[in-house]
């Protein structure tokens, strides 16, 4: 229904302005209007508090006529993100594509990440009015989704790759390692007679062993090998660049790391050993799993031929 009179009109706009205002302080988001000519039209509290901007420092940079520029809270933003020249470079992009939407992550130096949506605003002539830019604090679930990633894949006893993200991992090395003819050889480690020290020591102290055994390989193994958690005492090493008698030596310095030197916990003093086989990477090998069977039998040997041993190949 049209607006009759002045009176009503006004009514009317009052109205409008006053329901945008509740809608923009009720919103999650950060809001920032800003219009053609680059001028602040509106923000809400939220947007003030997503970039920890103090009203009295806005209040500051207004110009003589009141007027409160883009261009000067930019550097209030600039100069809490990790990266201000890609935002910067985005920003300018966007108030020269009126009609581009635009979704994008924004890392920011305190360790928060805040999700920036734009749209540019247009009146019902078609008339550019400017762009409105909408900003919400996606922290929390950026770090939940980390979480869930961090216990999809890694073993939370030790740390460690689990199986499922040990074998996507190797199998990319080796894909690798095929298509630039590079040697790869693949460790396969089991605690021996781990079911005695549960047995013996408790759960707890089999606990304990198993995450020292992986600190100590963590610093054994190079940044370039793959550590992995293939079972309860079972863990696989994949070694990127290294061929059978390398692989061999860096199997016997991780037996040695677990026989060498006693797990001290709580009072008691548990000593292991440890049995590994070797594989390295043969022309005919189509998956990782294929180089796994062999290093399995290998340690299965090592096992039969009386533990605390490394084996390889059988050739
Ligand atoms: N404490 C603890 N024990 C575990 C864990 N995962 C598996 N185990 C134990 O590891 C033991 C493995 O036992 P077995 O497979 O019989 O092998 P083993 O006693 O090490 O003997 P060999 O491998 O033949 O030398 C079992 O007692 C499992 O309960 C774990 O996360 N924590």
């Amino acid at each position: 229904m049209q607006p009759s009179s002045p009176g009503e009109t006004k009514a009317q706009t009052d109205f409008d302005r006053s329901l945008l205002k509740a809608i923009q302080e009720a919103s999650p988001d950060g809001i920032l209007v800003v219009d053609a000519r680059g001028h602040i039209v509106s923000y809400n509290r939220r947007f003030l508090e997503t970039w920890r901007i103090d009203p009295e420092y806005l209040h500051l940079q207004k110009d003589a006529d009141g007027t409160l520029t883009e261009r000067a809270l930019m550097g209030q933003a600039l100069s809490q993100l990790r990266d201000p020249e890609v935002f910067l470079a985005r920003v300018q992009e966007l108030y020269a594509s009126p009609d581009e939407e635009d979704y994008t992550e924004v890392a920011l130096v305190d360790g928060r990440v805040v999700e920036r949506h734009s749209v540019g605003l247009r009146g019902e002539d078609g008339l550019y009015l400017g762009r409105v830019w909408f900003f919400r604090d996606i922290t929390p679930r950026k770090q939940l989704e980390a979480a869930l990633r961090q216990s999809a894949s890694f073993d939370p006893l030790t740390g460690q790759m689990n199986r499922r993200h040990f074998m996507d991992s190797a199998e990319e090395e080796f894909v690798r390692a095929r298509r630039f003819a590079q040697p790869l050889a693949l460790v396969m480690l089991d605690i021996d007679h781990f079911k005695p020290v549960n047995d013996q020591f408790g759960h707890a102290a089999g606990d304990f062993v198993l995450e020292v055994v992986c600190q100590r390989w963590s610093g054994i193994l190079r940044s370039v090998d793959l550590l992995g958690r293939i079972g309860g005492e079972e863990f696989a090493a994949l070694l990127p660049q290294s061929r059978a008698r390398e692989a061999e030596a860096v199997a016997r310095r991780l037996c040695e790391a677990v026989s060498e030197q006693p797990f001290e916990f709580e009072a008691l003093s548990i000593r292991c050993t440890v049995s590994a086989g070797v594989a390295v990477l043969a022309a005919d090998d189509r998956r990782v799993q294929d180089m796994m069977r062999r290093a399995d039998d290998a340690l299965y040997r090592a096992k039969a031929a009386g533990r605390n041993a490394v084996m390889g190949e059988k050739i």
